[in-house]
């Protein structure tokens, strides 16, 4: 029996009442004709995922350097870089304020650090192969400078919360990221940068238009998260549940994500990964959680994909 895509969101209207989508990424038959919306199934990550090598090493997993946290919000910098070790990055820095980094030394001791001066003064980045910016950043003048630096630098980012309300007042920044970067809005966020929205089928075509535009990967974050490639093609995530609905929840998915890119993945690859294994994670605990803390969830994701793999 066909599936419509209203099934997937929060509203309903004409439009998404009538369109059909797609069970798994796999077009079935040459003749057939694909839905530009297809429902992530298990064959899809078990398709995607690669098994860890005999003799891999911490360099073999990548490099990531997560760029988040202010004063008053290092919390959630920290949440991002546990999602980011707890996905399997080999190794993960995090630039944090200096006020966090007693905190980040006690609470993730595998984490290594780069003060914020140096990493505005330094122009080599090059020992990093996966980038993140965002969770709990601030708006400030130095959150500005870095991006024009990433910018410079023309590396793919994993962008998320104040960097992208800073790329909603910036168009220059934002058009000229690296392609191949992936932006993880919410509904507040998503709107911000793109423009305010009626309907959940309108925003889906702005996603749509503005992913090729960019020709970057647009994960929009919703109980059914939407992630929107550079062809614009929209993938269904069909994991998580309301027992995720806590602060913090979308800043381990962002470390998911940036740790799944530092373990060689491509754009589109990592956000369907980290989507699916986030949500997953939520739904083992939730068999016996009435609700689940964004830390909880980090820890849940190893033993998730273990267990998928059985
Ligand atoms: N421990 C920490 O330090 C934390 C820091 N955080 C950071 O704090 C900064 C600001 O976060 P705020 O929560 O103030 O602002 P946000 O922009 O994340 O959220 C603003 C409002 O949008 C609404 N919203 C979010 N998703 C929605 C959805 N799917 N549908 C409808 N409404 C939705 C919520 O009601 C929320 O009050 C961000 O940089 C964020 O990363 C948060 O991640 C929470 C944890
Ligand atoms: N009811 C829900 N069902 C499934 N996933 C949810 C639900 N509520 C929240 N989530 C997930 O939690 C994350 C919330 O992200 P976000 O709003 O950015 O949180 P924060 O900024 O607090 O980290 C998203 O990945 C979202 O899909």
């Amino acid at each position: 029996m066909a599936v419509f895509l209203n099934t997937f969101l929060p509203d309903s209207d004409a439009s998404s009442k009538l369109q059909v989508v797609d069970e798994g990424l796999v077009k079935l038959s040459a003749e057939s004709e694909s839905s530009p919306y297809k429902l992530i199934q298990k064959a899809d990550i078990k398709a995607i995922l690669k098994i860890r090598k005999p003799f891999a090493h911490k360099g073999t997993y990548g490099h990531a350097l997560i760029i988040a946290g202010a004063l008053k919000t290092m919390g959630a910098a920290l949440l991002c870089a546990k999602g980011c070790l707890y996905g399997g990055a080999g190794l993960t820095t995090v630039s944090v304020p200096e006020s966090g980094l007693n905190a980040l030394n006690t609470v993730l001791p595998e984490a290594m650090y780069l003060g914020r001066s140096n990493l505005i003064k330094i122009k080599s980045l090059k020992k990093y192969n996966a980038f993140a910016i965002g969770p709990g950043l601030g708006k400030l003048f130095e959150s500005v400078c870095i991006i024009e630096e990433l910018v410079v630098l023309k590396v793919p980012v994993v962008v998320d919360a104040d960097a992208l309300n800073i790329l909603s007042t910036r168009e220059d920044l934002l058009m000229h990221l690296a392609k191949d970067s992936i932006f993880t809005p919410h509904l507040k966020e998503f709107d911000n940068l793109f423009g305010k929205h009626k309907t959940w089928w309108e925003r889906l075509q702005t996603a749509r238009i503005m992913a090729k535009k960019l020709g970057s990967v647009i994960v929009l974050k919703n109980q059914y998260t939407f992630i929107v490639d550079q062809q614009g093609d929209v993938m269904i995530n069909p994991t998580g549940n309301p027992a995720m609905a806590q602060g913090g929840m979308g800043d381990v998915l962002t470390g998911l994500i940036t740790a799944y890119i530092a373990q060689g993945y491509s754009a589109k690859a990592a956000a369907i990964l980290g989507c699916y294994f986030h949500g997953k994670a939520g739904d083992e605990l939730a068999e016996s959680h009435y609700n689940i803390t964004a830390s909880q969830l980090a820890e849940q994701i190893p033993k998730t994909v273990k267990g998928f793999l059985k």
